[in-house]
């Protein structure tokens, strides 16, 4: 693996920006393991624990200058970690030659940071906006209101026995902080066979990736009345596509202008109150494929959608990301189109204070009404023929591996990076096998894509 791509691997790992120096010092300091630069910039960055002094010249011209540094470090993997100059990378995949020259370091000294201007959030409360400045189109009201009222009842009664993910990213145990299942939908698939989807077993293969690498129970069945809010929702999605440019990447086994989207699993999330929330992310790629659409269903009590660029490398000097916060009513659908998981990250930041929902609605003919705190969101997803959980390659631990795009270094759309990289760290200690293999469409045998129908014009 060269070093612009152990560069990228680090930056894709991390959750803020960090400057190409930082990242090469770290990669040095950890034999090229990049989920150990990773882990370690990670750590730098959180604000409650202690900094490390930053190494200045002397530091990379002096091994043991540099060395005297370390006892102020308080990762034990750092202590045993060879100087620098002297290290050789340790390439995932078993290559010898050293990745870093580190000379080529020291004849560019950093420049002077130049960095455009922040700009502050902006709100986006009308769909106008929010096709203006994202990738992403808003449905104010989507379904009949008596059914999304229908919807968020049997959505709120199942949520009881939903949980919180949990997983381990690097060294420590998270959890999401709200509740979540995952539901597959009994149709014929896609590819034109018969066959039941939803008692088939890579559908707990899928489901296993939602729950972040966890083996889970087979899913369940879209319940009735998200059955019938599927069929409307799907309806809706498949006539955005058509009006959209579409990327050379995505998926187009339709016949004639049917994009034949088709939303055969969807996964379903539970906030309650405004404390329960969801970190900025972008979706992983496994079974949905490159520049999937997404359609996010929001019913219950209003939040905020926020949506973060990731600013490619090559642009992180002239440009800022900016945030875009859209308001999401109950009723209301959020198609995050094709680019939305290859260019931004969304998350559901934690609200001080939320209206409650009061729905329009009783449970029960002639019963009272109840306000809610809660928000429900049903994302429907299209996980494509040509990445069913059959064709997911597993890592050396023999685990199931993700996709995960090359957010900072984006190409036209057409020959954009994705890996696949080794998940089993996720439930096993934060271990695994370091495993990150480029996505190859055409070896892999995926498709057909849009691309493939231009080129055959
Ligand atoms: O609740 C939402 O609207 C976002 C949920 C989400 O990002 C996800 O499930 O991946
Ligand atoms: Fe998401």
């Amino acid at each position: 693996m060269d070093t612009e791509t152990l560069l990228a691997i680090v930056e894709t790992l991390l959750d803020v920006t960090q400057s190409k120096e930082a990242i090469m010092e770290a990669l040095i300091e950890h034999d090229g393991d990049p989920e150990a630069a990773a882990r370690y910039l990670t750590r730098k960055s959180r604000p409650t624990e202690k900094k490390r002094p930053r190494a200045d010249l002397t530091g990379w011209l002096k091994p043991s200058s540099a060395k005297k540094l370390k006892p102020s470090i308080s990762d034990p993997q750092l202590e045993t970690t060879p100087v620098a100059s002297t290290s050789r990378a340790r390439l995932p995949e078993g290559e010898t030659k050293p990745v870093v020259d580190l000379m080529t370091i020291l004849k560019q000294p950093p420049k002077p940071e130049k960095t455009a201007p922040k700009l502050p959030p902006l709100m986006l409360s009308t769909p106008e906006h929010v096709a203006e400045h994202t990738p992403c189109t808003l449905h104010p009201s989507i379904l009949p209101p008596e059914l999304a009222c229908r919807l968020f009842y049997a959505m709120v009664d199942l949520s009881r026995r939903w949980n919180r993910n949990k997983w381990w990213l690097f060294d420590r145990i998270v959890e999401s902080p709200h509740r979540t299942s995952f539901f597959a939908r009994a149709v014929a698939a896609v590819d034109g066979s018969a066959a039941d989807q939803a008692d088939n077993a890579q559908w707990q293969e899928s489901a296993r990736a939602w729950y972040n690498g966890r083996i889970a129970e087979t899913p369940a069945l879209f319940p009735p009345e998200m059955e019938e809010a599927c069929t409307i929702i799907e309806r809706v999605v498949n006539e955005e596509i058509k009006k959209r440019i579409r990327f050379p990447l995505e998926w187009d086994g339709g016949s004639g202008d049917d994009p034949a989207w088709r939303a055969n699993v969807a996964a379903s999330n539970c906030y309650e109150g405004g404390k329960e929330s969801v970190g900025f992310h972008s979706d992983q790629l496994t079974c949905l494929g490159p520049y999937p659409t997404i359609a996010s269903l929001s019913l219950g009590t209003r939040r905020v959608f926020s949506l973060r660029e990731v600013i490619p490398s090559d642009e992180a000097k002239s440009r800022r990301a900016r945030t875009f916060n859209v308001p999401l009513p109950h009723n209301s659908l959020t198609i995050m189109h094709a680019s939305c998981q290859e260019r931004f990250k969304h998350s559901i930041p934690p609200q001080p204070a939320l209206d409650m929902y009061r729905p329009a609605f009783p449970r029960m003919p002639g019963g009272d009404i109840e306000s809610s705190n809660c928000r429900i969101n049903i994302t429907f997803r299209f996980y494509r023929p040509d990445f069913l959980p059959a064709s997911v390659p597993r890592c050396k631990c023999n685990v199931p591996t993700i996709l995960r795009p090359d957010m900072k270094n984006r190409v036209d759309g057409k020959t954009d990076r994705y890996w696949w990289t080794c998940y089993a760290g996720a439930q096993n200690e934060g271990k695994g096998c370091n495993l990150w293999q480029t996505m190859d469409m055409k070896k892999e045998g995926r498709g057909p894509v849009v691309a493939d129908r231009l080129s055959a014009l």
